[in-house]
């Protein structure tokens, strides 16, 4: 069992998904917002799914889904959501609790401050996702590319299981897992050769630095 898992978030074609299953990612994410130049359709995520399945955990990334896109896009295939809005406390436990399913909650970090957030999710969310605060107007709530200050999480007492996100790649990984303790690290942006447009080799590297760790 490796010491630090990775996630490859906004996965949508067959052949990256299928060169972070080869680098033994630990977790597959797919994303279901339009705006997202990573969006994939129900079908397309039902047939990425497929692939996955029992190779990867696979992880739907919504914002502030309704209940419907919920369903259709769990039964694609989902082992876990993650939900990258302003969903209340109160609404992650009734998704966990509706749909059955392993819910992580996405908490926007730019400041100490914005930690205290993360508290008010204890027993709401199975797990959080430390990401990057994205620029107010901002079309994308994640996936920019952006990190945040790592010391923030030195010695930070975690309410839930959590994993480290923003701005990571194969080059700076090490150092945020070292800084922050995290034992899964999450990638988009620094997998890819442009905006949505994921590239196999830096899918392996980032992989390979994250099992040296
Ligand atoms: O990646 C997206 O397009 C996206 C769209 C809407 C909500 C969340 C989104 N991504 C969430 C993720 O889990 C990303 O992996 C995370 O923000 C880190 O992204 P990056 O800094 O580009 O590695």
């Amino acid at each position: 069992m490796p010491r630090v898992a990775a996630k490859i978030c906004g996965l949508s074609t067959p052949e990256t998904l299928d060169a972070a299953l080869a680098a033994r990612a630990a977790h597959v994410g797919f994303v279901f917002f339009a705006k997202s130049p990573r969006n994939v359709t129900p079908d397309q995520a039902r047939a990425l799914a497929t692939r996955a399945e029992g190779v990867a955990r696979r992880v739907g990334v919504f914002v502030d889904p309704d209940d419907a896109l919920l369903a259709v896009a769990i039964a694609a295939g989902l082992d876990a959501v993650q939900l990258h809005g302003d969903e209340t406390p109160e609404r992650t436990a009734a998704i966990r609790q509706r749909f059955s399913v392993e819910t992580w909650k996405a908490i926007p970090v730019r400041t100490a401050a914005d930690l205290t957030a993360a508290g008010r999710y204890r027993g709401a969310a199975d797990r959080l996702l430390f990401d990057a605060k994205t620029p107010r107007g901002a079309d994308l709530p994640g996936g920019l590319g952006l990190r945040f200050d790592w010391r923030l999480l030195e010695g930070y007492r975690h309410a839930a299981p959590w994993a480290l996100s923003g701005g990571l790649d194969a080059d700076n990984v090490a150092e945020a897992a070292g800084i922050t303790g995290a034992t899964l690290v999450d990638v988009s942006s620094g997998v890819e050769s442009a905006a949505g447009v994921k590239d196999v080799d830096r899918i392996a590297a980032f992989c390979q630095a994250v099992g040296r760790l």
